[in-house]
């Protein structure tokens, strides 16, 4: 099968993304899928991106989403649907600025800035564990908060002083469609992302996995991030955990109602009223290069 892509980034969190409008893609499953995830056997992208014909009214088209390490779909990408709209207006499928669109449980408006930019807006955060989901069973939150705070021990320890006690975290836990574990630190650079991300990612409590995020507030209003993605590791920017860290910090009172997050991919702008009002995110959305595949 002859499949025509076009890898975009958005801030360094990188997709394959197929014209499933165009092109007939029905036979693509997960181990195809997968294939074009993969960086050596495949075109290679953190996510693989699929533009559908609308199913509902008021949609202008479906946007499906799949991890690229294993072909199964999930249920949003901040960064993704930034480029989801370049890639629509680019390719001559649309010609407005302004596109509603569909996720598995989300309707999206994404709307292409003068500057380049592209804002989405991404839905209200939700803070039930059942929406992530997220057993709770067993863990007293701190409440002192507006969100709780779970506290669960670690594999490791502390150190030799402290060798019975485990070295704890403590996260905010949040969907944005798809689930997120958000952990304040001092120093994201020297924080071990990989070993906490990939520890807290699997963990029993989450029956579908989660994307940790690590967040360092910088100021009212300015965060860095890094983000251990479920099924992808660390990216160099997550669109949708970006949206948690921010939402989670405004909600703490540790951040403003809009706040610059810097990640190593680039900058995101969350902005945010609270509650049930919709999370705004704005940044950038670049074509990389066009190709095609025989898969
Ligand atoms: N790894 C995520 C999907 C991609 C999210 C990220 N790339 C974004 O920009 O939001 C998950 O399994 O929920």
């Amino acid at each position: 099968m002859r499949i025509h892509f076009t890898k975009m980034q958005g801030a360094g969190n990188d997709f394959v993304v197929l014209d499933g409008v165009r092109q007939d893609l029905s036979a693509l499953d997960a181990a195809l899928l997968q294939r074009l995830g993969d960086r050596r056997f495949g075109v290679g992208a953190d996510q693989i991106l699929l533009v559908q014909p609308a199913q509902q009214a008021g949609a202008d088209f479906r946007y499906r989403i799949f991890n690229g390490s294993t072909g199964a779909e999930v249920q949003h990408c901040g960064n993704g649907a930034r480029c989801f709209a370049r890639y629509v207006r680019d390719q001559g499928l649309i010609d407005r600025d302004v596109i509603r669109v569909d996720t598995v449980n989300n309707r999206l408006e994404l709307r292409l800035q003068s500057d380049g930019r592209v804002t989405v807006d991404m839905g209200a955060p939700r803070w039930q564990p059942s929406d992530l989901p997220f057993d709770p069973a067993g863990l007293t939150p701190d409440t002192a908060s507006a969100v709780p705070l779970w506290t669960l021990d670690t594999p490791w320890h502390t150190d030799p002083a402290t060798s019975g006690r485990p070295a704890q975290v403590q996260f905010a836990a949040l969907s944005m469609g798809n689930p997120h574990a958000v952990i304040a630190v001092d120093d994201v650079e020297r924080y071990p992302v990989a070993d906490v991300g990939a520890w807290l990612e699997s963990h029993p409590r989450f029956a579908q996995k989660v994307n940790v995020g690590f967040a360092q507030t910088l100021a009212p209003g300015e965060m860095r991030l890094r983000v251990f993605e479920r099924d992808a590791g660390e990216t160099l920017a997550c669109g949708t955990g970006a949206c948690a860290a921010a939402v989670a910090g405004m909600a703490l009172g540790r951040q403003a109602s809009a706040v610059e997050i810097h990640t190593r991919g680039g900058d995101l702008r969350i902005a945010w009223a609270g509650g049930d009002t919709p999370v705004l995110m704005t940044g950038p959305a670049e074509t990389v290069f066009e190709g095609h595949i025989d898969l």
